[in-house]
């Protein structure tokens, strides 16, 4: 049985958030509806999440004594990882003491914070199939791994990303020899946490890209239930996501082939809570990406199109609540990017964005712009995703942020 308790009072169900950006603030506001009382913990004061919280606290999550000293002060009965940043060695050692319980677990936070731990245990654990990759910590390794001895390395075009990275941050296309130093720079200056070392991945020249969004929650029986949304199409540009839609049309086969890889990867992590699986499908082909767990960018489309949010699955999936992954319609986002470099931008042409049948906007609040920071994004729902696509982006073109 779950019993909730009233904020603010002794006997409060408290939950702390670690991140509290766009994805984090909608958690929040799942989580708010239920009666839970809040912590929205982040790098910067008045971060989306802090500003919809009970209380907001600023610290640096990766240093492990700040986030010891914080989680042993407030004494939350759940912390949610929202970024993959985190000290996540002390969340393995706080959880295995009991002093806190980790969404979905310590360990798959620790695992899928860094490249390394997620594609190790997707290829060489569970056998997934996966691109081609190596890891290297210099730019001669770099460049070894891509030759290999005789012909036999990652080849070209390849993509290199910093092991610990999201959002596309540090991330390129190496399409040829004259690349390879110029991403290997590019790659030391993107990682969120200082770190030498990257991962050569093959490009894998797929037809298209998934989400597939994966629940683990309590059943009736009391066992751990896996459920599945629709599934997400999206488009990235230089790794980071601009549009999505649900549902994504896909051959009956490679659907069952995505969701058995997502069992899979969400089986072995464990937990209660949402997982963002990213997958590459090519006809019945289907690649693991990686997965994040934890409501995804690209679900945020899940607004308009689900009778539960991917936000509001979480939170009931974390809080041992039942759940409903059904679409209610077809929908699309599209994401809204800063444009400038700027404190407290102003947003023109919302009335016009809105004046789009069917659709709507999150704007994030994020106090400070850069020209490629993710600050809103618009959604539309419609008969068809080619419709909602076509109004999200409509939409997302209206909303003209402005430097004061
Ligand atoms: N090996 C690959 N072959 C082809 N395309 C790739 C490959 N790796 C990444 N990409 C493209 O780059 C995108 C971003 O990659 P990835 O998800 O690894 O980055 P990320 O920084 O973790 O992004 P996010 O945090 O938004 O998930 C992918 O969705 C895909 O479009
Ligand atoms: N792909 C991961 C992702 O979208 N994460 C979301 O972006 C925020 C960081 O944004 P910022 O870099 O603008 O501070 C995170 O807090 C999370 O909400
Ligand atoms: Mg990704």
């Amino acid at each position: 049985m779950t019993t909730l308790g009233t904020p603010l009072s002794p006997h409060a169900t408290k939950v702390m958030l670690l991140g509290s950006g766009e994805l984090g603030k909608e958690v929040l506001i799942a989580l708010q509806r239920l009666g839970v009382e809040t912590i929205a913990v982040d790098r910067y004061d008045n971060a989306p999440g802090q500003q919809v919280a009970h209380h907001a606290r600023t610290i640096t999550m990766s240093d492990p004594a700040q986030l010891q000293a914080l989680i042993e002060a407030e004494r939350p009965m759940l912390v949610v990882p929202e970024i993959e940043a985190i000290a996540t060695p002390m969340l393995e050692e706080l959880e295995a003491a009991g002093t806190v319980r980790v969404i979905p677990t310590a360990r798959a936070a620790r695992l899928t914070m860094d490249r390394e731990g997620i594609r190790r245990l997707a290829a060489e654990t569970l056998g997934l199939p996966t691109s081609p990759y190596q890891f290297c910590d210099s730019l001669a390794e770099l460049q070894a791994a891509i030759d290999g001895e005789n012909g036999q390395g990652i080849g070209y075009p390849c993509i290199v990303k910093p092991v610990m990275s999201s959002s596309g941050k540090g991330q390129s296309k190496i399409d040829g020899p004259e690349d390879v130093q110029k991403a290997w720079d590019y790659a030391m200056a993107g990682g969120r946490v200082s770190h030498g070392r990257v991962i050569v991945e093959g490009f894998i020249d797929f037809d298209y890209e998934i989400t597939q969004l994966t629940v683990r929650s309590v059943g009736a029986d009391g066992q751990i239930v896996t459920s599945f949304c629709d599934p997400i199409g999206h488009v990235q540009v230089s790794g980071d996501y601009v549009e999505s839609w649900q549902p994504m049309q896909m051959h009956a086969a490679a659907l069952e082939r995505a969701r058995e890889v997502s069992k899979a990867v969400t089986d072995n992590l464990g937990g209660q809570g949402l997982f963002g699986v990213e997958l590459f499908v090519k006809g019945e082909q289907v690649w693991f990406s990686e997965v994040s767990p934890r409501p995804h960018d690209t679900g945020l489309v899940t607004l308009c199109t689900q009778h539960q949010s991917e936000f509001e699955l979480h939170a009931r999936a974390i809080l041992g609540l039942p759940v409903d992954t059904s679409l209610r319609n077809p929908g699309a986002s599209a994401v809204i990017y800063g444009g400038a470099d700027a404190q407290g931008m102003v947003f023109d042409g919302v009335d016009q964005a809105l004046a789009i049948p069917g659709t709507d906007l999150r704007l994030f609040g994020k106090p400070e712009s850069f020209t490629k920071r993710r600050m809103g994004v618009a959604l539309a729902r419609a008969e068809d995703t080619d419709t909602a696509r076509s109004n999200a982006k409509l939409a997302a073109s209206k909303v003209k942020p402005r430097v004061v």
